[in-house]
C-alpha cells in the first residue's frame, strides 16, 4: 500500500528565502496545492495526481490550461495542467475489463520530498511509491517526481522498479498548453512524422501541416524537439523530451468536449494537449529506473 497521507489544516511556509516562497495550503476539504512564487515564474501543484496546475513565467502568458469546471475529487483525474499518466497510457491494453484511462498516478496522493530555491529556480520534489498499490499494477515501485520551476519548466519522472521481477509500464507528461484558439497554433515539427490516428485506427504520415482543431488524438512516432506557434499570443512554446518515443496531440473537438462534465464552456478551443510519451509498453529491469522528462520554455514571436 501507499502511504497514508495527513492533510494539513492550514498553510504551511515551506520555503522562504531571497529569491522564492513556497507554501501549501488546502485545495478543498480533501486535497492540498503547493504555490510557488519566485522572481522567475509563478506556479501551483496539486498534491492529489502530483499535477502542475499552474505555470506562468515571468512576463509571458500563463502556459497551462487549467478547466474551470474541473473536479477535485477522489478517483476522478484534474482536467488540465499536466497530468501524469501512469504506469499505463490510455486504456490499458492487458486487461480484459477496462482498467481505467492513463493508470492511478493521476489519482493519488503524492508526497513533498524536498523544496529548494535558488536564483535561478525553484526545486520541488514529489514522491509516489508502494507496493500492491493497484490489482492490475503489484511490484514494489518508487516514483520521483522532480520540478524545476524557473524561466522554464523542467519535469522529470523518474520510475523505480524495486521488486524481483521485471515490470512494463507505458506513460505520458499530458500537457494541456493554453492556447488562444487551436486554429491559431501550428506545430510544424510534427511535419513529415507517423502517426497512430486514434479516432480512425489507421497509420499515416504527416504530409501537410497538422491543423489543432478537434477532434484529433494521435500518437506520432518522434522524439523530436517540438515547437508550438501561437499567432496571437505571439509567442514559440518549445517543449523537449527525453526518455519519450512519442508525442500525443489531443483535442476532444466541440461534440466530445459537450459531453465531458469537467471541461468548461468552450474550454476546447482554449487549448491543445501535446504530451511526451510512451505509448507502448516499456520495461522496466527488476531493481532498476528509468525517466521519461520534458522541459517547456517560452519565447516572444
Ligand atoms: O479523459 P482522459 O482520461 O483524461 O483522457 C483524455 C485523452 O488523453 C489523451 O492522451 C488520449 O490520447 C485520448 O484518447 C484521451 O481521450
Amino acid at each position: 500500500m501507499g502511504i497514508k497521507y495527513k492533510l494539513r489544516a492550514m498553510k504551511q511556509v515551506l520555503l522562504k528565502n531571497e529569491h522564492a516562497s513556497v507554501s501549501v495550503e488546502p485545495l478543498n476539504s480533501e486535497f492540498e496545492k503547493i504555490t510557488i512564487s519566485h522572481r522567475h515564474c509563478e506556479a501551483e501543484i496539486s498534491l492529489y495526481g502530483g499535477q502542475v496546475l499552474r505555470f506562468k513565467p515571468t512576463g509571458q502568458q500563463a502556459l497551462l490550461w487549467l478547466s474551470d469546471s474541473a473536479t477535485y475529487q477522489k478517483e476522478k483525474a484534474i482536467r488540465g495542467g499536466i497530468p501524469l499518466c501512469w504506469p499505463w497510457f490510455g486504456a490499458n491494453d492487458k486487461q480484459v475489463e477496462p482498467a481505467g484511462n492513463h493508470g492511478f498516478a493521476r489519482q493519488s496522493q503524492w508526497t513533498i520530498d524536498k523544496v529548494s530555491a535558488d536564483e535561478q529556480a525553484t526545486t520541488i520534489i514529489l514522491v509516489l511509491e508502494g507496493e500492491q498499490y493497484h490489482s492490475l499494477w503489484p511490484h514494489a515501485f518508487k516514483v520521483v517526481q522532480t520540478l524545476v520551476f524557473g524561466q522554464s519548466l523542467k519535469q522529470s519522472l523518474a520510475m523505480s522498479n524495486l521488486s524481483t521481477d521485471d515490470a512494463q509500464y507505458s506513460g505520458a507528461l499530458h500537457t494541456y498548453f493554453k492556447v488562444s484558439h487551436p486554429s491559431n497554433v501550428v506545430i510544424d515539427t510534427l511535419t513529415g512524422v507517423n502517426f497512430d490516428d486514434k479516432l480512425t485506427g489507421l497509420a499515416n504520415t504527416q504530409i501537410n501541416r497538422v491543423s489543432c482543431v478537434g477532434p484529433i488524438d494521435r500518437e506520432y512516432h518522434s522524439a523530436d524537439v517540438m515547437t508550438l506557434v501561437d499567432s496571437d499570443y505571439e509567442h514559440i512554446i518549445t517543449i523537449t523530451s527525453s526518455g519519450c518515443q512519442q508525442w500525443v496531440l489531443w483535442n476532444p473537438g466541440s461534440e466530445l468536449a459537450a459531453t465531458m462534465a469537467d471541461i468548461h464552456d468552450q474550454g476546447e478551443h482554449e487549448y491543445v494537449c501535446l504530451e511526451a510519451a510512451n505509448t507502448h509498453w516499456q520495461t522496466i529491469t527488476a531493481g532498476t529506473t528509468v525517466t521519461m522528462s520534458q522541459e517547456i520554455a517560452v519565447q516572444r514571436n
